[in-house]
Order: C-alpha cells, then sequence, then structure tokens
C-alpha cells in the first residue's frame, strides 16, 4: 500500500472522468498518444463548462498543452477541471490529467482550455 503524504503534490480542482489508458490508444512507443489525452481532456473541460454554462457548449481554443511524462497502457487516468474565469460566453478551464499507475500517482498533463456557451443554433449565449 502506498502511503499518501502531506508535501505529495495533489490534483487541483474537481474529478469530471476517470477512465483506463488501453491499449488501442497507445502509440509507436507503447504509451499512450497525446491526441487522446487531448480527447480526454476537451470532455473534462465540457463537463465542467455545461455544467457552469447550463446547456450546450464548444472548444474555442486550447492554450498551454504541457505534456509532463509518458501515460503508460494500463494506467487509471483521472481529469480534473478547475473553472478559473467566466466572461461574457467563454470560460476558461484549467484541467489536469492524474495517473495512478503500478501504486505510483502522478501528474501527467496540463492545459487550458476555453469553452464558449452556445445556444441550438451555434451562436454565443451569456453563461450567466
Ligand atoms: C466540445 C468540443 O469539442 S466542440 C468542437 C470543437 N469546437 C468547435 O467546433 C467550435 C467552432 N467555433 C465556433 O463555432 C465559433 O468560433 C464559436 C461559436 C465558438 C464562437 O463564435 P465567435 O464568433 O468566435 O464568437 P465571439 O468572437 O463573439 O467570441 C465569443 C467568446 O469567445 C472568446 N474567444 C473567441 N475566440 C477565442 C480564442 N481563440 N481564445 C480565447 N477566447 C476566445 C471571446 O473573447 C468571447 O468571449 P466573451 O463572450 O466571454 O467576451
Amino acid at each position: 500500500m502506498t502511503e499518501e503524504r502531506d508535501d505529495e503534490p495533489q490534483p487541483s480542482g474537481e474529478l469530471a472522468i476517470q477512465t483506463i489508458a488501453m491499449p488501442q490508444d497507445a502509440n509507436w512507443n507503447g504509451d499512450i498518444f497525446g491526441g487522446w489525452l487531448v480527447s480526454q481532456m476537451d470532455l473534462a473541460g465540457a463537463v465542467c463548462a455545461r455544467k457552469a454554462a447550463r446547456g450546450r457548449v464548444a472548444t474555442v481554443a486550447i492554450d498551454s498543452m504541457s505534456f509532463l511524462r509518458p501515460v503508460p497502457v494500463g494506467a487509471v487516468v483521472s481529469c480534473y477541471t478547475e473553472l478559473l474565469d467566466v466572461g461574457r460566453s467563454s470560460m476558461n478551464i484549467r484541467v489536469e490529467v492524474w495517473i495512478r499507475s503500478m501504486g505510483e500517482v502522478a501528474k501527467v498533463t496540463e492545459g487550458l482550455f476555453t469553452f464558449v456557451a452556445i445556444d441550438e443554433t451555434g451562436r454565443t449565449r451569456a453563461v450567466r
């Protein structure tokens, strides 16, 4: 069993989605594709944005993506989100991805996503 220590870094934000990295998502090195991770982060950000906007949203920008370490097949992948800022129709959301693999917990990716609240016709609408 791994002990949790107070001085160890912890995920910041709310758990939005959790899944397992599967073999079909691996790249030529045997680790997980960055594109698959970005896709999970986009989904996690959308969960957070839809909650804040109480309805449809679209991703308008992804900034500051950092891939900190590779993700092995079989790792439990957890995406955490934090709503940083809300404009008229836009929401800035930080997404962190943490993995649990072989008893170790680590942050593997982080990025800043901007979502926009949209109506049924795809036009922007006020978040609040
Ligand atoms: C969950 C998904 O994966 S969705 C699929 C991928 N995403 C898409 O297909 C979206 C395609 N893009 C679009 O349909 C349009 O660009 C829209 C509807 C999102 C926005 O339409 P626009 O005409 O650009 O809207 P507008 O210029 O008024 O900007 C809307 C808001 O987004 C912000 N914004 C627009 N572009 C950017 C950008 N590149 N970076 C950061 N914020 C931006 C604006 O500042 C504005 O914020 P505010 O309302 O809080 O002041």
